[in-house]
């Protein structure tokens, strides 16, 4: 539930080049801001936040421009390499790399490569410390044009060019999915698509479509709440945004609620059943969990929690967009339960415990495609020593019987399979429902190795859906240790 903007798989669209008017932005201004941002991602910092400060009408253009290079990093860098004898400024080499890219436009080229590297140029002329550098660029972009098979033929031998990523996420994916590695990096590589999931508590799926369908806007059905727009555009601008008939959410992750949810009743009693969602902030899956005990008649106490009290206001905000019951927002780490376990859960346990942990997100680079460069090969492990702690330490608060759903965006073992298999493992009363779940991006057929493989009926179960992000759930079940 994050994107209300222009949403960032545009892919870079023309404008002039020329005026620079506020309408219409010129190319090198788009190109300058691009260049700059590939800067400051370089230097660490989110693509996301950092184009949130751009100026309103720069901002499109320049944001498609710059994820359009983050997806071709790899293939620039080795150009640069072959053009350049001697590297240039960081801001000159960044305005090399954003030009590159957009040269390199796979399918119908955005702009006329002229236009380009004019622009290009210009970009510098206007900077003064660099203006002299001006010369050098447009001669590196124009001899990229007179021998771009050849350079491109040598690019294609290095793996970071070809696949445009760091060379240990290719190797990690390579060991993990010996046959589908390839496939999964291609994927990364295609922009993704803009998916709403339908508020069922306030509109059905199909009148939604029907509403869309009236108003001239493609779209098709994706699992069971789904929708997948024909391209992307201010959400805002659809029918039904301050109602709260939609959210924006990847068909992946729209797999949560229903999954913690299944087969749920309400205990003997018919007291509510006690969920905690653990991460909860911006609050999809929250939402979702909610809409779905709304249309079940599901009676449910829910406890959103995450460590991030600025992230909890948003999840405050979109159940008020949504208009879904009130639910008991938490600003508090997971980890020290021993800090709101009395107060929050007053000697209750939980039915039901949402674990969307924090991870590296390596099954959601079509959507951000920044993360591939910003994370390092160390990441994966400590963040796989915070999802193992995340779920010893909010297991034991799990009622005998309850549930827990592990999940994570991302396609790496070990912050999905080997991570459950580890807690089985030392785990006595904990067991898995049902296979686990392994979504690669866009592929239809998911990952078939998960513990234990599934059996020909549960695969059967399996949703059959494609162009989605890549995700891994576990449904894990407390049992009774005599
Ligand atoms: C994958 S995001 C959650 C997305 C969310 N479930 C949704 O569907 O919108 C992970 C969240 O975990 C939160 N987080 C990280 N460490 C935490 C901790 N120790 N306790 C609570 N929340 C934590 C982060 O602030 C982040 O918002």
């Amino acid at each position: 539930m994050t994107t209300h903007q222009a949403h960032p798989s545009q892919r870079p669209r023309p404008s002039s080049g020329a005026p620079d008017s506020k309408a219409s932005p010129a190319l090198w201004q788009q190109l300058d801001l691009a260049a700059r941002g590939l800067q400051a991602v370089r230097a660490g910092q989110s693509a996301r936040a950092l184009v949130q400060s751009w100026p309103e009408a720069l901002r499109p253009g320049a944001q498609a421009l710059l994820y359009h290079t983050l997806r071709h990093t790899g293939t620039a860098a080795s150009l640069q390499q072959q053009l350049v004898a001697r590297r240039p400024q960081p801001q000159v080499e960044a305005l090399l790399c954003v030009a590159l890219s957009l040269l390199l436009d796979d399918g119908e080229p955005s702009y006329a490569p002229f236009t380009v590297v004019d622009q290009a140029v210009e970009a510098l002329r206007r900077r003064r410390k660099f203006s002299a550098q001006a010369g050098f660029v447009n001669a590196c972009l124009r001899r990229f044009l007179r021998e771009r098979d050849a350079l491109l033929a040598a690019a294609e031998n290095e793996p970071q060019a070809r696949w445009n990523h760091p060379l240990w996420w290719i190797e990690r994916l390579r060991q993990d999915y010996p046959d589908q590695w390839r496939a999964i990096l291609a994927a990364n590589n295609q922009r993704a698509p803009l998916t709403l999931r339908v508020n069922q508590s306030r509109c059905s799926r199909a009148d939604y479509l029907q509403l869309l369908a009236q108003r001239g806007v493609a779209a098709q059905p994706i699992g069971a709440a789904g929708v997948v727009l024909g391209e992307a555009m201010d959400v805002r601008r659809l029918p039904g945004y301050a109602d709260g008939w939609f959210s924006v959410q990847d068909a992946g992750a729209q797999l949560a609620a229903p999954m913690l949810l299944q087969d749920a009743v309400g205990a003997p009693t018919d007291a509510p059943l006690l969920v905690l969602d653990a991460c909860a902030a911006p609050g999809g899956k929250t939402a979702h969990l909610l809409e779905l005990a709304a249309i079940r008649g599901l009676p449910i106490e829910l406890l959103a929690m995450d460590v991030d009290a600025t992230r909890c206001e948003r999840i405050t905000q979109n159940l008020t967009r949504l208009q879904l019951p009130p639910s008991r927002v938490v600003a508090a780490d997971a980890s020290r339960p021993q800090q709101w376990c009395d107060h929050l859960l007053q000697g209750r346990q939980l039915d039901l415990l949402l674990l969307d942990a924090p991870c590296s997100a390596a099954g959601i680079v079509r959507r951000h495609p920044d993360i591939r460069w910003l994370r390092r090969a160390s990441d994966i492990e400590a963040l796989a020593a915070v999802q193992q702690s995340l779920l010893s330490v909010l297991w034991p608060l799990l009622k005998p019987g309850g549930r827990l759903l592990y999940c994570t965006c991302s396609v790496f073992h070990t912050e999905g399979e080997d991570q459950v298999r580890r807690f089985l493992a030392r785990q006595d009363d904990a067991q898995l429902l049902a296979p686990a779940l392994q979504l690669l991006p866009t592929l239809a057929v998911h990952h078939d190795t998960v513990l234990p493989a599934p059996t020909p009926a549960s695969a059967a179960q399996m949703p059959q859906m494609h162009n989605h992000d890549g995700f891994f759930y576990a449904l894990l079940g407390k049992r009774t240790v005599a």
